[in-house]
């Protein structure tokens, strides 16, 4: 059966041994996938191989925190041991999922260090990865816009994996009734408030033709002829500036030194997400006129001069961040800090610009461009009396530090690295790119 050959080819990936958390809402998908593993490894006798499993109770309609008991008995009967992790926190009125899933991937990522596990898996199926394909096309990524990756890094923490992502859900429901198990149908998913609902109805009105023309394996290619063209012409300065030589620039017609461009300028601004399509335009109108000149976007300012083009964050709402000592926060979206002093801090841009200054004239930028750059540098502005302020700053990857798909994974290492920063995580499955997304 289709459903049971997938959870042992899967399992044929691993490094050993590994400690799966499998993520259980008690749909039918992630209910398949539970009990598919675990007949795999039943099967197949492997005893490097374990599974724990997480239910997150959003806590957003009564009645939740019964389903999360019945998925508990549901583990305890296979003998997998089960965690329900409660959302506790502020609920918003506006973006309720998105805050749901933020929170749900932090709660499974937690139940995942509880348990030691090497990895989460989700029952993401072929279905929804049609919906987000179709989403994100319409959202303006054009058509075949990205779908999700077999394999995602979150937090820099944990990879999660995707092993149901070519399998359709009427199968997994078909395993599920030759079982005799039954499962939840998540009353959201009938809410054409969402996004989400809506696009599952109009894929089944089309027969889900429209989203079909997108694979991970040609936007991995894509990543890493991006990753080679960061690596000839980006060079970082101070963690401050990007700087492309003027020859380069004009390659930014082409779509995969674009994306890369792009990449680059989400991480100076702080941002995780691309710029907006009609943004992109006037930007490349601005970089084919060939002319000196600024044009600041997505909180970055292009500076196009005659020895290149830098790319550094514009000095506008730099925010403050407090930090008890021991604390760590995100600084403007661009720094991870952490107090590792006796005192209270508060970080901010430099009130000293003209020590770094000096230091990007001494890397070799234009002194206007230092003169920009230097003052959004991160700073601690102030301490505690008699306290001394002490801090260990690393730059952030916006884009890729929470959600990094396996397709990026080259150009991602390649912007971290340039950026001084340890490469990512491994991933638990061999050989990532190549079988994962195959
Ligand atoms: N409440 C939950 N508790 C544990 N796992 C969950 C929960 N909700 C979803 N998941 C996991 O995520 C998978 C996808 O679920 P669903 O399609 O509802 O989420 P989504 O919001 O579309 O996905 P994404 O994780 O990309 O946000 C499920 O198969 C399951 O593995």
């Amino acid at each position: 059966m289709a459903v049971l050959e997938t959870a042992k080819r899967f399992l044929s990936f691993f490094h050993r041994p590994a400690r799966l958390l499998v993520a259980v809402s008690g749909g039918s998908d992630s209910k398949g996938l539970l009990l598919a593993l675990h007949r795999a490894i039943e099967a197949t006798g492997k005893a490097d191989l374990s599974l724990a499993a997480c239910t997150v109770d959003h806590a957003l309609r009564p009645g939740s925190a019964d389903e999360a008991e019945a998925i508990a008995a549901f583990c305890a009967s296979l003998g997998i041991a089960h965690m329900v992790k409660r959302w506790d926190g502020h609920k918003p009125t506006a973006g309720i999922q998105a805050a749901a899933r933020n929170e749900r991937y932090q709660l499974l990522a937690s139940a995942a260090d509880e348990f030691g596990a090497t990895c989460i898996v989700t029952g993401h199926t072929l279905d929804d990865q049609r919906e987000t394909i179709l989403m994100r096309s319409e959202r303006g990524q054009g058509p075949g816009g990205a779908g999700m990756a077999r394999a995602t890094l979150y937090d820099r923490r944990f990879w999660v994996l995707r092993p149901f992502l070519g399998l359709r859900r009427a199968d997994i429901r078909a395993f599920l009734s030759a079982e005799g198990v039954g499962w939840f149908d998540d009353p959201s998913n009938m809410n054409m408030r969402f996004e989400r609902v809506r696009t599952r109805e109009r894929l089944a009105e089309t027969g889900g033709e429209v989203a079909a023309a997108w694979d991970a394996a040609s936007r991995a290619r894509s990543s890493a002829r991006a990753a080679a063209w960061l690596k000839l012409h980006a060079r970082v300065h101070e963690n401050l500036v990007v700087s492309f030589a003027g020859a380069a620039v004009a390659g930014c017609v082409d779509a995969d030194c674009r994306r890369a461009l792009l990449a680059m300028a989400a991480v100076v601004g702080g941002r995780t997400h691309p710029l907006a399509a009609e943004t992109v335009t006037r930007l490349m109108a601005f970089l084919e006129r060939d002319e000196p000149g600024r044009l600041t976007a997505g909180r970055v300012v292009f500076d196009r001069r005659a020895t290149g083009l830098y790319l550094y964050r514009e000095a506008r709402d730099l925010r403050l961040l407090a930090l008890r000592p021991g604390e760590a926060g995100i600084w403007d979206g661009r720094f991870t800090v952490r107090n590792v002093g006796n005192g209270m801090v508060q970080i901010g841009a430099t009130n000293d610009g003209g020590l770094q200054q000096e230091r990007l004239i001494a890397a070799g930028l234009p002194p206007g461009v230092a003169k920009r750059a230097s003052v959004s540098a991160p700073c601690v502005v102030s301490t505690d009396d008699n306290c001394v302020a002490k801090t260990d700053v690393e730059p952030r990857i916006g884009p890729y530090d929470t959600f990094l798909p396996g397709f990026d994974l080259i150009m991602a290492e390649m912007i971290a690295g340039l950026f001084g920063r340890q490469p990512y995580v491994r991933s638990p499955v061999h050989d990532l790119l190549t079988e994962m997304e195959r």
